[in-house]
C-alpha cells in the first residue's frame, strides 16, 4: 500500500496495459499524470473505470500540495474492485461510490504531446527542465523556461491588444481550454479589468453569438431529447466530484430575454467566477443548460443557432425534465451538491426554488444572490444617507425575480431590526411593473410573487408619477430595461432627496436604467449611484465620480463556498442577511469616502472567505451544517479551503 497526494492504494499486479503512441507502459519513465485506462480483460473500456480514474485524478490533482515531490512518482493502482478507501476529496470525505468499483482495469500515463493538450495540466513554456525530462516533453517546448508570473505579463500584454470585447472574451475561452491554472491566475490577479470580459458585460454579447463562437464544450448541454437518460447524461461529464453546479435554461439571459441553448454562456462565466473569486476547485464546478426551446424567433431562424430548433416546452413537459434533472444530480452526486439556478423566467424561477428548497440545496442567484447584495450595499449607504433602513421609503421598476427578491430581503432586515411583523415592514417598500405602481385594486390579476407588495394605494402609472406620490429616498431598477431612469425621474428624485440613493441593476450594459454620468449629471453630482454592470469614473464638474457594481458576484461565490465546507444540506434566509452583513463590513471609511457602497474587486478573495466563514457560522447555528466537528478559526478555514491557481 502507498499513499499519494493523500490518497491510499494498494499495490497489484497491473495487465493489459495500454501501449498507444501517445501513452506509455506505468513501467516507463515518470508519468505526468494517469489519463487513460483500459479494461484488463480486453474489453472495451467502460464507464465505471473512468469514473475511478477520473476521482483518483482528481485526488492527485486538487489535493497535492504545491511542493510534493511525488508528482513524478510511478503510480500503481489495483484493480477498481479491490480497492477500499475510495477516493478523499479535499475536506476528507470518501465520495466514491459503489458502482464506481466494479471494472477490472488498468491504466496508462499521458505525456508528451498530450500533457501539452490537457488544460488541466499543461503549464506551456513554465514547464521546468526536469519536467520536460520527467515528461517526454523535450524538443516539444522552445528552449526558453518562464515563470507562471512572466506568462500572466505576456498574457494581459496580449489581451489589451484586443480591441473589440468578444475578442478579448474569446482570447479568454482559448485560454481556459489551453491552461486553466494560468487562466485563473490571470482573472485573479486582473480581477477589475477582465470581470467585464469573462461576465456581464461582455458574456451577454457571447450568449447572443454562441452559435457562431462555439468550438469546445464547456458544460452540459441537457435537452428534451435527453428525457429518461438525464443520469447517463450526468455521467458522461469527465469530473466525478461535483460542488456546484450552476444552471438555466436560457429564457432570461440578464436583461437580454430569450437567447434558448446560447444561455450556456451563463452558467459557464458564474462558475469561472465561482473558482476565481470564491475559490471551489474548477473541477468541481459544472456548468449545465437545460434547453427546452426558445421562442426567440430570431434565433429559431438562425442558421448557425445551436438548440433545440422548436418553441419552448411548457407546463408538464417541462415539469418533468426538471424534476428528472434534480433527481439525477442528486442520485449521481449526493444531498451536498449545491444547484444554483440562474436566469429562467420568472414564472418558473419562483416555483422552481419552492419546489426544490426543502429537498436539496439550491440557490437561486437572481431572486437570493442579487437581494443579498442590494441589502448590504444599503446598510453601507445608510452611513452616507443617514438613518435605518426603516427610516427611507423604497421604490422599484421591475417587480421580477431580482424586484421582489430584493424588497422581501430588505423587509425582513427591517423586521428583524425593529421587531415588527415583516408584512408590517413590507409596506415601506413599494414596486411598479410595466402596468404601473402595483396596488391593491390590481390583486387578483397579479403573479402570486408581487401579491405581497400590493398595497393600499390608489393606482399610479408611471414610474416618474410613482416617485412624485410615494416619494422614496431610494429608487431601485431591476426590470431588464434599459434608459428607464429619465432626466426626469433622477430630477425628481433629486429634488426629493439631498443624497438620491439610485441602483441600476439590469444587466448587461445596454439594459442599465441608467448610465453613471446620467446618474451623476442629472443629479448634480448628489446620487449615491451603483449599477449591475460595470461603468467608467464620470467627471461631473470637474470632479471625478467612481460608482459601485451592485452584481450578485460579490456574493454567490463566497456564499457557496461557505455552503459547500460546512456541508450544509439546505439554504436558509439567515444566510443571506449574514452574508450581506460580511460585504458591508468590507467598505472602508476610504471607499465610503468616494461615495463607494461597494468594496473594490481586487480584494474579493479576501471578502469571499469573510462571507464564507459568516454563512458557515449561520449554518452550524441553524443546525444545517453536517461537517462536523465545527472548526475553530472560520476565516482562516474558509481561505484554506479555497483553490490556488499557482502551478504545482
Ligand atoms: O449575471 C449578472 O451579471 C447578474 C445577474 O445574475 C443577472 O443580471 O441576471
Ligand atoms: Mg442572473
Amino acid at each position: 500500500m502507498f499513499s499519494l497526494y493523500g490518497c491510499t492504494f494498494l499495490n497489484n499486479t497491473l495487465s493489459g496495459v495500454s501501449t498507444q503512441s501517445s501513452q506509455r507502459k506505468i513501467s516507463a519513465p515518470p508519468p505526468s499524470v494517469v489519463v487513460a485506462s483500459v479494461s484488463s480483460n480486453g474489453r472495451p473500456v467502460d464507464r465505471n473505470v473512468s469514473i475511478l480514474m477520473e476521482s483518483t485524478l482528481k485526488g492527485m490533482r486538487d489535493n497535492a500540495p504545491s511542493s510534493s515531490p511525488s508528482q513524478s512518482q510511478v503510480t500503481e493502482i489495483e484493480p477498481a474492485s479491490t480497492v477500499g478507501g475510495g477516493v478523499e476529496d479535499v475536506y476528507g470525505e470518501d465520495t466514491a461510490t459503489e458502482d464506481q468499483y466494479i471494472t477490472p482495469w488498468t491504466l496508462t500515463v499521458a505525456s508528451g504531446y498530450p500533457l501539452l493538450r490537457d488544460p488541466h495540466y499543461n503549464k506551456g513554456l513554465a514547464f521546468t527542465v526536469k519536467e520536460r525530462d520527467a515528461h517526454f516533453l523535450r524538443g516539444l517546448l522552445p528552449p526558453v523556461v518562464v515563470s507562471q508570473e512572466l506568462q500572466v505579463k505576456k498574457m494581459m500584454a496580449n489581451m489589451r491588444q484586443y480591441q473589440v470585447p468578444l475578442q478579448r472574451y474569446m482570447a479568454m475561452m482559448d485560454l481556459q481550454e489551453r491552461n486553466e491554472r494560468l487562466f485563473y491566475k490571470l482573472l485573479i490577479e486582473n480581477v477589475e479589468e477582465l470581470l467585464p470580459v469573462v461576465y456581464t458585460p461582455t458574456v451577454g454579447e457571447a450568449c447572443q453569438k454562441y452559435g457562431s463562437i462555439f468550438r469546445q464544450p464547456q458544460g452540459l448541454f441537457i435537452s428534451l431529447k435527453e428525457k429518461g437518460r438525464i443520469l447517463e447524461v450526468l455521467r458522461n461529464w469527465p469530473e466525478k466530484k461535483i460542488q456546484v453546479i450552476v444552471v438555466t435554461d436560457g429564457e432570461r439571459i440578464l436583461g437580454l430575454g430569450d437567447l434558448g441553448c446560447q444561455g450556456m454562456g451563463i452558467p459557464v462565466g458564474k462558475l469561472s467566477l465561482y473558482s476565481a473569486l470564491g475559490g471551489i476547485r474548477p473541477s468541481a464546478c459544472l456548468p449545465v443548460t437545460i434547453d427546452v426551446g426558445t421562442n426567440n424567433e430570431q434565433l429559431l431562424n438562425d442558421e448557425f443557432y445551436i438548440g433545440l430548433r422548436r418553441r419552448r416546452a411548457t407546463g408538464q413537459e417541462y415539469a418533468e425534465l426538471l424534476d428528472e434533472f434534480m433527481n439525477a444530480v442528486k442520485q449521481n452526486y449526493g444531498e451536498k451538491v449545491l444547484i444554483q439556478f440562474e436566469d429562467f423566467a420568472n414564472h418558473n424561477a419562483f416555483d422552481l426554488l419552492a419546489k426544490y428548497g426543502t429537498t436539496h440545496l439550491v440557490f437561486n442567484d437572481d431572486i437570493q444572490g442579487t437581494a443579498s447584495v442590494v441589502l448590504s450595499g444599503l446598510i453601507t449607504a445608510l452611513n452616507l444617507v443617514g438613518g435605518t433602513l426603516s427610516d427611507h421609503r423604497f421604490l422599484f421598476l421591475g417587480a421580477g425575480e431580482a424586484g421582489t427578491g430584493i424588497a422581501e430581503l430588505i423587509a425582513l432586515e427591517i423586521s428583524k431590526q425593529t421587531n415588527v411583523p415583516v408584512e408590517e415592514a413590507r409596506k415601506k417598500i413599494f414596486l411598479v411593473d410595466s402596468k404601473g405602481l402595483i396596488v391593491k385594486s390590481r390583486v387578483e390579476t397579479l403573479q402570486h410573487f408581487k401579491r405581497p407588495w400590493a398595497h393600499e394605494h390608489e393606482p399610479v402609472r408611471t414610474l416618474l408619477d410613482a416617485v412624485k406620490v410615494i416619494k422614496p429616498t431610494i429608487l431601485i431598477g431591476s426590470s431588464g430595461a434599459g434608459r428607464t431612469f429619465t432626466k426626469e425621474v433622477v430630477e425628481a428624485m433629486s429634488a426629493l432627496n439631498e443624497k438620491p440613493v439610485i441602483l441600476a441593476l439590469s444587466n448587461p450594459t445596454s439594459q442599465s436604467e441608467c448610465t453613471a454620468e446620467e446618474a451623476y449629471t442629472w443629479s448634480e453630482g448628489r446620487a449615491i449611484f451603483a449599477s449591475g454592470s460595470p461603468f467608467s469614473p464620470v467627471e461631473y464638474n470637474g470632479k471625478f465620480y467612481a460608482s459601485g457594481q451592485a452584481n450578485n458576484a460579490y456574493i454567490f461565490p463566497g456564499f457557496g463556498l461557505g455552503l459547500i465546507i460546512s456541508g450544509a444540506i439546505r439554504v436558509h434566509d439567515d444566510m443571506l442577511l449574514a452574508a450581506s452583513e460580511a460585504l458591508a463590513e468590507q467598505v472602508s471609511q476610504e471607499n465610503l469616502d468616494k461615495g463607494l457602497i461597494y468594496p473594490p474587486f481586487s480584494n474579493i478573495r479576501k471578502i469571499s472567505a469573510q462571507i464564507a466563514a459568516r454563512v458557515v457560522a449561520k449554518a452550524y447555528e441553524l443546525g444545517l451544517a453536517t461537517r462536523l466537528p465545527q472548526p475553530e478559526n472560520l476565516e482562516k478555514y474558509a481561505e484554506s479551503c479555497m483553490y490556488s491557481p499557482n502551478y504545482r
